[in-house]
């Protein structure tokens, strides 16, 4: 098939772009402001953002909208102001102009900028742009994954005593919540694994098991934006997507699993607590249009 007559490739193009000039302006920020004056709370006293958050989101948005007219948008920042965050089977852009907010305010250099297409809710596409490390990280539905156009695969790991494991400790601070928290990783840690990790970037952390540095990440509280451009590039460096109870991934459930093997997965899921946090699209700010 030609590139003109494929225009999710044509889309796919244009997310690139688009993401290695955000985080250009991500960069130029890190190194020439002090962004922690300048922030805000969302959800809780540590759910963070910044004006340098919805600037990348509307240079995003607006960019595929004078391209892609016809196209869905699910954005972090929109959501946040009241857009709807429904799914439909629409061409549909979801994004996360800064995943590791908090990082990003602390100069701390983990920060992924994240565009995911989906076509009747299936993700066809991501695109993860670690912007400080200058890492590309895209994957198309059926053709592989790759940083800086170098092939990714999972790690072959299969012994979950030697394996690496990514987790978060998000931003709600609801006692039972940092109960639950410190429950699984009580249990993960002491079967015992070899180490665990969290980069602040659920996206990062996922591109971590793509490339083979860690052998699973989990998180509950995560949200469509995180993980919706990422999932697509662990599924095509052969890694596993599931939900914390061990089902299908659902990408608004707000709970996921990204292994690199059935066998890692059903090990470490066997550990943890599941519990549940508001959807996505079922949020009071996320109503059906
Ligand atoms: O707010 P944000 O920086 O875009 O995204 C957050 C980061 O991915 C963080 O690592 C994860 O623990 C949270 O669950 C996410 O919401
Ligand atoms: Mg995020």
């Amino acid at each position: 098939m030609s590139k003109s007559h494929d225009p999710w490739q044509d889309a796919m193009d244009h997310a690139v772009a688009v993401a290695r000039k955000s985080g250009e302006m991500i960069r130029e920020v890190v190194q020439n402001q002090d962004q922690s004056s300048l922030v805000q709370t969302k959800s809780s006293a540590v759910d963070l953002v910044t004006e340098t958050d919805q600037k990348v989101e509307r240079l995003i948005i607006q960019s595929v909208k004078s391209k892609f007219p016809s196209h869905r948008f699910i954005g972090e920042e929109s959501v946040s102001s009241g857009e709807p965050c429904i799914l439909t089977s629409d061409p549909t852009w979801i994004i996360d102009p800064i995943d590791g907010t908090t990082n990003f305010v602390h100069r701390y250099p983990f920060v992924g900028v994240c565009i995911g297409f989906a076509v009747n809710q299936q993700v066809e596409w991501g695109v993860v742009y670690s912007a400080i490390e200058d890492k590309m990280f895209t994957a198309r539905r059926g053709r592989g994954a790759f940083c800086n156009g170098r092939p990714l695969q999972v790690s072959t790991q299969t012994d979950v005593h030697r394996s690496m494991v990514a987790t978060e400790f998000g931003s709600d601070r609801d006692p039972q919540v940092v109960d639950k928290i410190f429950s699984s990783l009580h249990k993960v840690l002491s079967l015992p694994v070899h180490g665990v990790r969290g980069a602040g970037s659920a996206a990062l952390n996922m591109c971590a098991v793509a490339r083979g540095s860690v052998e699973l990440y989990y998180e509950t509280g995560v949200h469509v934006w995180d993980i919706a451009a990422a999932s697509v590039i662990v599924t095509e460096a052969g890694g596993v997507l599931r939900d914390t109870t061990g089902g299908a991934l659902d990408l608004m459930s707000r709970r996921i699993v990204a292994a690199n093997n059935e066998t890692i997965a059903t090990r470490i899921i066997a550990e943890l607590e599941v519990y549940s946090s508001e959807r996505d699209d079922r949020a009071p700010d996320c109503e059906p249009e």
